[in-house]
């Protein structure tokens, strides 16, 4: 059990802006008694404890995903799901839908799914829930995923020398039932990839799966001459507007950077 000081938390709590859920107890004097010649048992201090991951003090955090990427950027960002309940939504897009239509619609299909299955599993029915979907729009065209070697090649000679937008909306459900979301945007610019380029780039097999048929995080990152806004929401999971919307509503994040800190310093 990982346990913090009072005074060990006093300084770092408030720089992290952290609440005392109880006031910090006064100097442990023996109290007069009613009766006397007796002494009352002076007052234990009260301590602080850090959520350990897994503890029952946190929250349970459930990802909605089956995206390695986006498991890899919550633990990036300090936060271990205590599971994983990926779901398999329709992602057809209708005539006329926009980037940011879609994306909502998605990521709350992902999130309805999972909360159906969660509900039905004691432990994970009070939990935070986190789902999310990413499309690429160029142009007036948007990309979801790529399956085939084909349809990669497609969308990179599409991409290559132009800019596109990255569009990925997070849904979260709170243990109270509440449903926030966010929509984010980040504008990325391709400079000129050859065909030769491309032919290799599909070699390595890194567009499988990914919207707009490449990784970010891989040798793609070599065709990136610009990037504006969130480099974290191309690769599938905003991290700033996702850790803002736990912590918003209660999700102990900053705590739980503190255990791990402590965790870490063990
Ligand atoms: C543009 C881009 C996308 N991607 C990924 C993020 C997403 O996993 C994927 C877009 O597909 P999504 O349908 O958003 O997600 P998914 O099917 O992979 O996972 P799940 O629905 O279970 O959450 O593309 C990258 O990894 N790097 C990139 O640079």
């Amino acid at each position: 059990m990982i346990s913090l000081k009072v005074g060990s938390l006093t300084g770092l709590s408030s720089k992290l802006g952290l609440k005392r859920s109880t006031p910090a107890p006064a100097e442990a004097e023996p109290v007069a008694a009613a009766v006397p010649g007796k002494v009352k048992a002076p007052k234990r201090p009260t301590r602080r404890r850090a959520p350990k991951p897994g503890s029952s003090f946190r929250p349970k955090l459930v990802l909605a995903s089956a995206s390695p990427r986006r498991l890899q950027l919550l633990e990036q960002a300090g936060l271990t799901p205590d599971a994983l309940r990926p779901s398999s939504v329709d992602e057809s897009v209708s005539k006329g839908e926009v980037p940011r239509q879609i994306v909502r619609r998605l990521a709350k299909a992902k999130a309805e799914a999972a909360l159906k299955l969660v509900k039905n599993e004691p432990e994970l029915a009070k939990c935070f829930l986190i789902a999310a979907d990413t499309v690429v729009a160029v142009g007036r065209r948007v990309l979801g995923k790529a399956e085939l070697e084909n349809e990669a090649a497609d969308m990179l000679r599409l991409l290559r020398g132009r800019a596109h937008r990255v569009y990925t909306a997070v849904t979260m459900v709170t243990p109270e039932g509440r449903w926030r979301e966010r929509v984010v945007e980040t504008r990325v610019r391709f400079r000129n990839i050859t065909d030769q380029e491309i032919g290799a780039y599909l070699a390595s097999g890194e567009w499988r799966g990914k919207a707009g048929g490449y990784a970010i995080q891989g040798i793609a990152g070599a065709f990136v001459i610009k990037l504006v806004g969130s480099y974290t929401n191309v690769v599938g999971l905003p991290l700033t507007e996702t850790v803002s919307m736990l912590a918003g509503e209660g999700y102990p994040v900053a705590l739980l950077w503190l255990a791990k800190a402590e965790v870490d310093a063990a």
